[in-house]
Order: C-alpha cells, then sequence, then structure tokens
C-alpha cells in the first residue's frame, strides 16, 4: 500500500492581505506516520490546516497532493482524500450516530442519492472501529464529549480518506479517553497507513505516539524532523519559553519535566 503525501511550497496566508498569518512556510506530512503540529496559542497552526485543505487559498505557494496541486482538484475529489476533526463541532439535530457517519460517504454519492449497500457495510466497520457499534441508534445530542468526538472520527473516517487532519482533537476529554483516542489514531496509522497531522498542545503526548513533528512560531515554521531528535529543551524554550528537562521512564518513554 504506498501512502499519500501532502506537502506545501511557500504558503503564505493572511485573513488580511497585509497581516500574514503564514509567513513562507514549505512543510509535508510524512506518507503513513503521525506528525504533531505544535506551537503557541495564534501561532497559526488551524490556519495551516486551512491552507492544507483549501478551506482557504494562500496568497503564495501551492499545496500539492501526490505532486497534483490541490487546488486543481475538485471539492468533492479533495473530500475523499483529505478529511478533518475539529476540536469541536456543533449540531442541534437529533440524528442517530450511524446517520452522522453516513455524511461522510456524501462525496462519493450523487445528489439525495440513499446509501449503497458497500456504504453502509463500511460505516459499520468503522463503527466497530471506533467502538461505536453498541451507540449506532443514539441521538449525538445525548453523548458524552469523549464518545462525540469518535463519532467525528468516524464521520471522517468515512470518507476513506488517505489524509487525516486532526485541529486539537483531545481538547475536550479527559485524561483517559485522550489517551484512548490518541492510541486509536496510532492503530489507525500502523494498520491502515494513514497519514495524520495532528495539532497537539500536551507535550508528553506528542512524545508519545507522534512519528515526527513541525513546530510553528509567529506564522513560520522553527523546525521540523523525527520526535526524538526535534522536540528537545532548546525547541520547547524557544516555543514556549519553558525551561524543561526531557527525561526517561523506567519503560523507556521520554517524558517532559516542567519546573
Ligand atoms: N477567521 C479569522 N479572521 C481573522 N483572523 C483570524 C481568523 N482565524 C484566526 N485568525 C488569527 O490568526 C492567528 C492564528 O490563529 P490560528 O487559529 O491559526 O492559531 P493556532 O495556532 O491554531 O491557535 P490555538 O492554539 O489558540 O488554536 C491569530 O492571531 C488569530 O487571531
Amino acid at each position: 500500500m504506498t501512502a499519500p503525501h501532502l506537502r506545501a511550497t511557500h504558503l503564505t496566508f493572511g485573513y488580511t492581505k497585509d497581516v500574514p498569518i503564514i509567513k513562507n512556510i514549505s512543510m509535508s506530512l510524512p506518507p503513513g506516520k503521525l506528525t504533531a503540529i505544535i506551537g503557541r496559542n495564534g501561532s497559526g497552526k488551524s490556519t495551516l490546516f486551512k491552507c492544507l485543505t483549501s478551506e482557504v487559498s494562500p496568497q503564495v505557494g501551492t499545496v500539492y497532493l501526490n505532486d497534483k496541486p490541490l487546488a486543481d482538484l475538485p471539492a468533492n475529489h479533495r473530500a475523499r482524500q483529505i478529511a478533518i476533526v475539529h476540536q469541536k463541532n456543533q449540531l442541534s439535530t437529533p440524528l442517530s450516530v450511524r446517520t452522522v457517519v453516513g455524511f461522510g460517504r456524501t462525496p462519493y454519492r450523487r445528489f439525495l442519492e440513499k446509501p449503497s449497500k458497500n456504504d453502509e457495510r463500511l460505516i459499520t466497520d468503522i463503527l466497530k472501529q471506533t467502538k461505536l457499534t453498541e451507540l449506532a441508534d443514539r441521538s449525538v445530542l445525548s453523548l458524552s464529549g469523549g464518545q462525540l468526538q469518535r463519532v467525528w472520527l468516524a464521520l471522517a473516517l468515512a470518507q476513506d480518506p488517505q489524509i487525516l487532519l486532526l485541529d486539537e482533537p483531545t481538547t475536550y476529554l479527559d485524561i483517559n479517553t485522550q489517551l484512548d483516542f490518541l492510541s486509536l489514531i496510532r492503530q489507525l496509522v500502523n494498520t491502515k497507513c494513514l497519514t495524520v497531522g495532528a495539532i497537539l498542545h500536551d507535550m508528553n503526548q506528542v512524545l508519545q505516539f507522534a512519528d515526527n513533528v513541525l513546530a510553528l512560531a509567529d506564522g513560520q515554521l522553527i523546525a521540523d524532523g523525527p520526535t526524538a531528535q526535534t522536540v528537545t529543551p532548546t525547541l520547547l524554550k524557544q516555543l514556549f519559553g519553558i525551561n524543561a528537562t526531557i527525561v526517561k521512564t523506567k519503560a523507556g518513554h521520554q517524558l517532559i519535566d516542567y519546573p
């Protein structure tokens, strides 16, 4: 299985012309790996995701999917390749979990066309993978934050994407549910060769789950590379202004010790 490649060259973008938010970023999400995007609040991480999904058009630079400019692909083609899970989504209609997850098949259907048998099978598989089978008929309005976050992930997976972008996917979850969620993502990367970019704020989770890191400061990419070599005390000082040390646990994990 060949994993897809999402990369960008010289991206520059501002919501207004004279205030750049993303400043000349060239980056790549290594295929079949989990890459964490890290940086202070307001450093431009979510805006970079918007450029990578064509939600906004960069003033300069190009995003490529498997070496084709993303902007040249039709919207439904893009939606089949790249899915995004936001930190919080709003829903006010009491739709069932299965119905909401089924929306992920929209890019594969014509307007008002019913889900095919194949779609139904895929949705059943995804509900199982995301441990939602028993909740399939429940209204999404009745779910806990952790359950709901798994629904958004399932919806994204129903798009059958090659690339999954996660914008602070664990922000509203308790620590146990955060670890569950990230373990599930790790498993998907390992077994399905998914390419994942995840904006994460917890540096210990970055050390535990990410293969690679992209570090943003004030709209610029200041470091990128394999996690263990890139997340150093020097980078943490530069990014967050903290004097941290990185220690090894008995189990061999790296952990950040904050002052
Ligand atoms: N729709 C918008 N219109 C104008 N400015 C915006 C818009 N969205 C974000 N910004 C500004 O762009 C800058 C970067 O925001 P962005 O959300 O990309 O940062 P971030 O690194 O994801 O932050 P956080 O970690 O707090 O989520 C901020 O100064 C923000 O105020």
